[in-house]
């Protein structure tokens, strides 16, 4: 299987970076007219959807910048193709000229393009060319850009004006986009927050950047995807059996809440573990013993020399014994930190600043998943020392990266889009699945998808070990398996599952395990198969 690389994201301002020894080169006009280039052949894909392109009308809103310039430069790419192209300034100078990219303008008009104080009703597309990585400070929409035609389809040009490139924060207005055409890079705004709302679907044009790109983890994020999840979850290895697929113990469930034990520990049996042991009251051991009766129950869990990875939280009942439970798997991962640990749910409010510290001094290898509410609270309870824990600022990915930092745990934040980060900077988004993932209890199902995930690379590296010479299966360095790409890795498949189950007419958590059991084994075994441990 050939591996393609990851797709990534970098921030609106690695990318100016990015071009500045370009520009110095002189090949700036060169980067503009291969932008230009695939700005025109993503506006005529979207004509071509529509009817002739011959014929179609295209209006562009263009700002004072570059990013103007490459609006205008498409615009007379397009006039050759027999499209009425309209240029709409969004600036004048104080002799009411336009204010825009000169040459942009004369190759516009040389080409037969006109200018127009309005997007005409008859526009097909309007291309946003008003603001991109250059914005700053707040955009107030101009009327030319309110009250645009109905019909037409707004596609933005890098940016959609108003989206902070870094961020995603969205200052003053924004224009919606049904498709961002981005060049040299994804950038992190069209892929976190606002930003990824307002950018609709987001193409990526190579203006030839690559080389000049940074690739240190903490500047990129990272896109995860199917092939990717692949690798990170591979087929067991030929000669596998139930200790080298992995152990999982699985700590939730109370009197109170007794379904959350069946649905993580289903979570860990359909997304591969070689086995399941849940550690749980009389109450929880006979619900998941009903549910799967290959799932092995006691009140104490497996022993910690034994288990790979740990799940502890869904269910706990917090007025209960749940901080002895939490305390009971805090220590079996102390006693044996190859094991890899995810707190969800109740132990996210269980957990101290002090266990993370423990568990990061003895070298565990711990994901922490809490939705919004929970990382919230959690933050709240737990601060980035020295800083405002809970945050207010706009770049969450930055306050994810410091929390991380500050306690030596990744974190997994779920949601419509769930982002991970690990405390070397390294981050994942995860933008698999949708809204029938939102019913109570698909969290629980998560948990024990990734304590399978882990579970089954920390039995492959402790196989590999043994083996002198063996390597961990995932041999390509930038698929090296990490602890944040490998939740990532079960988030997405726990999103396809839930996203393949509801296409099929089904949608509960207690379905979505055998959802998730489908999408792994098609990974494995159906036609487009991973790639194998071995
Ligand atoms: N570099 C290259 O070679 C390449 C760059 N490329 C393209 O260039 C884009 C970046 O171009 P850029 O740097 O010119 O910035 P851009 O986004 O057009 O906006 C800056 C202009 O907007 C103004 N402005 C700022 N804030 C504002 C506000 N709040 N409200 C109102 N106005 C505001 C500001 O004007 P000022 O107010 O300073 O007079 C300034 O003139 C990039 O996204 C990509 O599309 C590609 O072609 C590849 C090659
Ligand atoms: N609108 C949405 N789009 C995509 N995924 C979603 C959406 N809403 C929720 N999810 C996913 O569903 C799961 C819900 O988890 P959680 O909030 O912990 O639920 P529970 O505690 O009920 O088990 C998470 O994996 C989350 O990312
Ligand atoms: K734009």
């Amino acid at each position: 299987m050939t591996a393609s690389p990851t797709p990534f994201a970098v921030t609106g301002s690695a990318v100016r970076a990015a071009e500045e020894p370009l520009l110095a080169a002189g090949q700036g006009a060169a980067l503009m007219r291969c932008a230009a280039w695939g700005l025109a052949q993503h506006v005529l894909r979207v004509l071509r959807g529509r009817g002739p392109v011959a014929g179609a009308t295209v209006a562009a809103l263009v700002g004072t910048g570059n990013n103007g310039g490459d609006a205008l430069w498409a615009l007379a790419l397009l006039r050759r193709r027999g499209v009425a192209a309209v240029a709409v300034p969004i600036a004048r100078d104080e002799h009411g000229a336009p204010r825009w990219h000169a040459e942009g303008w004369a190759a516009l008009r040389a080409a037969g393009g006109t200018a127009a104080d309005v997007v005409p009703a008859r526009a097909d597309v309007v291309v946003d060319g008003m603001l991109g990585t250059g914005f700053r400070g707040e955009f107030a929409v101009p009327d030319a850009a309110r009250g645009l035609p109905a019909g037409a389809a707004v596609v933005a040009c890098d940016v959609p004006s108003g989206v902070d490139a870094d961020t995603g924060e969205v200052r003053g207005g924004g224009v919606r986009a049904e498709v961002t055409v981005t060049f040299g890079a994804l950038k992190t705004g069209l892929l976190l927050g606002d930003g990824a709302d307002l950018a609709g679907d987001v193409r990526l044009v190579d203006i030839g950047l690559g080389p000049h790109l940074p690739s240190a983890p903490p500047e990129r994020l990272r896109v995860m995807d199917g092939p990717t999840a692949a690798r990170l979850h591979p087929a067991p290895a030929a000669d596998g059996h139930k200790y080298t697929r992995g152990v999982v113990g699985v700590v939730a469930g109370s009197a109170r809440y007794p379904g959350a034990a069946v649905l993580s520990t289903s979570g860990a049996l359909e997304a591969g573990a070689g086995m399941a042991h849940h550690a749980g009251p009389a109450t929880t051991r006979a619900a998941v013993v009903t549910a799967h009766p290959e799932a092995l129950v006691s009140a104490e869990g497996p022993a910690p020399e034994r288990t790979d990875a740990w799940v502890v939280g869904p269910g706990l009942d917090t007025e209960d014994d749940a901080r002895e439970r939490f305390i009971r798997v805090r220590d079996a991962v102390l006693a044996n930190p190859r094991a890899a640990l995810v707190v969800d749910a109740s132990a996210l409010t269980l957990v101290t600043a002090e266990d993370l510290a423990a568990l990061r001094d003895a070298g565990a290898r711990v994901v922490l998943t809490p939705h919004a509410g929970e990382w919230a609270r959690l933050t709240e309870r737990i601060p980035v020392p020295g800083a405002d824990g809970a945050g207010h600022a706009p770049d969450e990915l930055a306050r994810l990266r410091a929390w991380s930092a500050a306690h030596g745990a990744a974190v997994l934040l779920k949601g419509p889009r769930t982002l991970v980060v690990a405390p070397d900077g390294e981050a994942w988004l995860m933008g698999e699945g949708g809204p029938e993932l939102g019913v109570g209890g698909t969290g629980d199902v998560l948990s024990g998808v990734l304590g399978a995930v882990l579970a089954a690379d920390a039995a492959r590296r402790a196989r590999a070990a043994e083996e002198e010479g063996a390597t961990c299966g995932a041999g390509e360095v930038e698929h090296v398996p990490t602890l944040a790409s490998l939740a990532a890795a079960a988030a997405w498949l726990h999103a396809r599952a839930g996203a393949d189950q509801a296409r099929a007419g089904r949608m509960t958590a207690g379905t979505l395990p055998a959802a998730v059991g489908g999408t792994v084994a098609r990974m494995w075994w159906g036609e487009a198969r991973g790639t194998r441990a071995d």
